[in-house]
């Protein structure tokens, strides 16, 4: 279960208030174009008690906008929650799109699969099944304690001139200066930091949400 973004829409769970919330807001109502489908699983979600997990829509926008900007056919997220951003990427596709959404928990599964045209189920290594250089974009937003092997084999997945999207980089703020017996912040410290001098991608972080990283391999 993860701690969810320092900076929320009032259309998923404003924690703050100021005026941070009506510049976001703002941006939200002048920017957001979210299909009725989107719409739906959203609402269906936040009856989940964990519905903060969910990624806040004008993200998942700027993730869509991002695969079609790299015409984008095939993606994966990992941490699929109850699928709104994974449905988002489907909806930026064309037809012979897919994604690939993996997901520990099967009742967010359940939830999730009502909104999909061809949902099925598969559990196998895509790497083994020779997918390698194949992917074009990756959202990583699952265990934080795995990132790093998520990230790497991330890599793997995509193809040249493909984008690595990780969520929850800034981690509230915490990685800034982790406390001692803070390890998911350490963890994404350390994973910034390795990111930061690895050469084999091209780099921004922005602050968006609870800080999102985009990685484009080279
Ligand atoms: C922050 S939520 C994901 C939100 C989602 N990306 C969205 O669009 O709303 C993280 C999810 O990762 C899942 N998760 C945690 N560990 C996992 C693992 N090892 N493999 C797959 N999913 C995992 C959790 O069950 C949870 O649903």
């Amino acid at each position: 279960i993860t701690e969810k973004s320092i900076r929320r829409t009032s259309l998923s769970k404003s924690h703050s208030k100021g005026k941070d919330d009506l510049v976001l807001q703002y941006v939200v109502n002048n920017s957001l174009r979210e299909h009725p489908i989107l719409t739906k699983l959203r609402l269906r979600t936040l009856e989940d008690p964990w519905s903060i997990m969910m990624v806040a829509s004008e993200q998942a926008q700027l993730m869509a906008n991002l695969i079609k900007l790299i015409n984008g056919t095939k993606a994966i997220e990992i941490g699929m929650y109850t699928g709104y951003n994974a449905l988002s990427m489907a909806l930026a596709m064309p037809e012979n799109g897919c994604v690939v959404a993996c997901e520990i928990d099967d009742n967010y599964v359940n939830i999730a699969k009502p909104f999909f045209k061809e949902p099925s189920i598969k559990c196998y290594d895509l790497i083994a099944a020779g997918e390698a250089g194949t992917y074009d974009f990756v959202f990583i937003d699952a265990d934080k304690s795995n990132y790093d092997g998520y990230y790497e084999k991330s890599l793997e997945l995509i193809r040249k001139g493909g984008i690595i999207a990780i969520d929850n980089v800034l981690w509230s703020g915490k990685v800034v200066n982790p406390a001692s017996d803070d390890v998911t912040s350490q963890t994404l410290d350390a994973l910034n930091k390795k990111l930061h001098k690895d050469q084999r991608i091209e780099l921004s972080m922005l602050t968006v949400g609870d800080g999102l990283t985009i990685a484009i391999k080279r």
